[in-house]
């Protein structure tokens, strides 16, 4: 059987008395293109950082295309290219300079490649590190994170720095490029829209807790808003795990992740109501921002009400 690319399973990391990861666990299977989706502070780095071996986890299994990175860090990071959030390099260096001196370092270093991909990437290799832009050192790091033909490749934000026209170019042409040879690619991000196209499976981290790991379609077809009158939305409200609600003009807007089931429901009652696709956007906002209640809270919130 082939190990997965990645395998998290109860991972739970804490900084002094802060816990970050709490009982983390998800799996990305060889070949797929997974977003890492949380907002700012949700421990996205710092489950990365503990992929690569480069921090210790307090509990919990980790397994990185079958290794350990606690014990195999050098092994594990020959064989993902990695980019990181912030790459610091040797200011020093010219552009060149640096794609020499990192090619001994892996075994598989496709020397014409690295040069390929700093040609597509407008890498101006003459020029020495410290005086590259924000966007030239993203990209000099996507170059250094591609050229030993990576198996498994981990970037950490990487269109943050990136302008309009090279995001897109970063996500149309690279990532498509590494689907079509098989690559797994594991990123985190904040642009769900341009996410959205090409990721296969999104996982949605929110303050440690993997609240959904799903196929892109699957979530897209699951999760949706209805609108529908008061009373029907309290009614379904006490039935169905609603993860947002809110006024719409006479209306209300709800967003739950049945939405097949639900709609079943409406039906068999014959209640009026409309049903609105969302996008990756709002069904982020949903799980990690939204108004959650859950049937039990609803029939208390309800009880409370009648008994005022
Ligand atoms: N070395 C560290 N020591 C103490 N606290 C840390 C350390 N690294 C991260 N943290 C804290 O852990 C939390 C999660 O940080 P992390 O960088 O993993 O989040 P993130 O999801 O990557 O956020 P962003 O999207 O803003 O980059 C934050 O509150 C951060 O301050």
């Amino acid at each position: 059987m082939i190990d997965p690319a990645i395998q998290f399973t109860e991972v739970c990391k804490s900084f002094r008395k802060q816990e970050v990861l709490r009982d983390t666990t998800f799996r990305v299977e060889r070949g797929r293109t997974f977003a890492f989706l949380g907002r700012n502070a949700a421990g996205k780095t710092t489950a990365i950082s503990i992929m690569m071996g480069l921090l210790s986890r307090d509990s919990g299994t980790v397994r990185v295309l079958g290794l350990d990175p606690a014990t195999h860090p050098v092994e594990v990071r020959r064989r993902v290219g990695y980019l990181a959030e912030d790459q610091t390099m040797y200011g020093w260096m010219r552009c060149e300079e640096i794609l020499r001196f990192m090619a001994p370092f892996y075994p598989t270093w496709d020397h014409e490649l690295a040069l390929k991909y700093a040609k597509d990437f407008e890498v101006p290799l003459a020029t020495k590190i410290k005086h590259l832009s924000k966007g030239q050192n993203v990209r000099l790091g996507l170059v250094l994170a591609l050229a030993h033909r990576p198996e498994l490749v981990i970037l950490d934000d990487p269109a943050l720095g990136l302008d309009p026209i090279m995001r897109k170019q970063f996500n149309r042409d690279l990532i498509t490029h590494l689907q079509g040879e098989g690559r797994t690619v594991f990123y985190s991000s904040h642009l769900l829209y341009e996410v959205e196209p090409v990721a296969d499976e999104v996982a949605i981290l929110d303050k440690g807790k993997i609240v959904r790991q799903a196929e892109t379609e699957d979530l897209r077809r699951d999760v949706k808003q209805f609108v529908l009158s008061r009373e029907a939305a309290v009614r379904m409200a006490s039935e169905f795990h609603i993860l947002d609600q809110r006024p719409d003009r006479e209306d209300t807007a709800l967003i739950v992740d049945q939405a097949a089931t639900l709609e079943q429901r409406l039906g068999e009652e014959g209640i009026e109501h409309r049903v609105i696709d969302l996008n990756l956007d709002e069904i982020f906002e949903a799980y990690v921002a939204g108004n959650h209640t859950t049937p039990a809270a609803a029939t208390l919130q309800v009880a409370g009400t009648c008994d005022a």
